[in-house]
């Protein structure tokens, strides 16, 4: 097996998926004739035209667009199913799910609703195809720090279904400081905390995640590269990076797959991992990030094996259930 064989076969985690960007527009489609919703475009067809970013602005444009279908739990658990199967198909083994209520309570859907469509979605990947799953709740940080307090409230009867939170949308103008107070409450509830940061923003944002989120991993970081500094530090404490490479080069972060970052930051001694971001949106699940990834900055198997490892090591899973991931993943590079 070569490095790009290796690569979609080799067990792995995923650890930034937004649950809302793996919406194909053919369930776009359905979902809106299921729901009587009304959409912009005329069909599959216009749509999908339509996926043409210039940066992330245009395409959130257009994500919260394609998410204005779910309305109902079945919504929530048909979106979800799709994605794990998707999953399999590509070696995902476990798997670490963002998703934005404001989204949906902005249109008037509730909390419970969203929460309970996806959380059996995940109790069907587990015992359906021997995924494990976990949902991480993320603030809109284009809105308020008052309006992800309420968000976190009206999440708390659904506690027991939601690891952490995160930090995501619009980047640049809504540094992580704005949300100081509301991480703190999340980290005295026991909730694991990540956040987006150095996507489209500055070395700051990410110091700040740092040290003022105290985040355990940042979404994106690939900005880390203009700070020498922070370099080190992240060489140094190891705090994971889920870099998504594709959603980087639709979204204009990067102008070429072959000037991504990710081989450099892996070099030199970063816990990167490898991620789809918005798959439905992007071009490419897993394997797809994978393999061009692989494939565009000539990694060796080496490099395929630390990042999957990395991808478990990053992850908010048991220690029983990251030994048997390890295993699994020493199984299939050894073979
Ligand atoms: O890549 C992203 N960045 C910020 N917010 C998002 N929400 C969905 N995808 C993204
Ligand atoms: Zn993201």
């Amino acid at each position: 097996m070569n490095a790009v064989e290796l690569a979609r076969a080799i067990p792995k985690a995923e650890l930034h998926i937004h649950i809302e960007g793996s919406l194909e527009p053919e369930l776009i489609f359905a979902l809106a004739q299921r729901n009587g919703v009304q959409l912009a475009y005329p069909g599959v067809e216009a749509l999908r035209a339509a996926y043409a970013f210039t940066d992330l602005q245009s395409f959130l444009d257009i994500y919260y667009a394609g998410a204005s279908v779910l309305l109902t739990e079945q919504d929530f658990h048909d979106m979800a199913w799709a994605y794990f199967q998707r999953a399999k198909a590509d070696n995902v083994i476990h798997a670490e799910l963002f998703f934005d209520p404001q989204t949906h309570t902005a249109r008037g859907v509730d909390t419970g609703v969203v929460i309970r469509g996806l959380a059996s979605a995940r109790e069907r990947a587990q015992s359906e195809l021997g995924i494990s799953s976990a949902l991480i709740l993320c603030f809109l940080r284009h809105l308020s720090e008052e309006d992800a307090f309420a968000t976190l409230e009206a999440a708390l009867p659904y506690r027991e279904h939601f690891i952490g939170v995160g930090l995501d949308s619009s980047e640049v103008g809504h540094p992580p400081e704005k949300f100081a107070r509301v991480f703190a409450r999340c980290r005295e509830l026991g909730l694991h905390v990540v956040a987006h940061a150095g996507e489209e923003g500055p070395p700051e944002y990410m110091w700040q995640a740092i040290d003022l989120l105290k985040v355990q991993r940042i979404d994106h970081g690939v900005a880390a590269l203009q700070d020498p500094l922070l370099m080190a530090e992240l060489a140094h404490t190891r705090l994971p990076l889920t870099v998504c490479p594709l959603s980087n080069l639709k979204l204009c972060v990067v102008d070429d797959l072959r000037d991504h970052p990710l081989k450099k930051m892996l070099d030199a001694g970063l816990c990167v991992t490898i991620n789809s971001d918005d798959p439905a949106y992007f071009g490419g699940y897993m394997n797809e990030n994978w393999a061009q990834t692989v494939q565009a900055l000539q990694m060796d198997r080496d490099d395929v094996v630390a990042i999957a490892r990395n991808s478990f090591e990053a992850s908010f899973i048991s220690d029983q259930r990251r030994a048997e991931c390890l295993a699994e993943l020493r199984r299939v590079a050894s073979a």
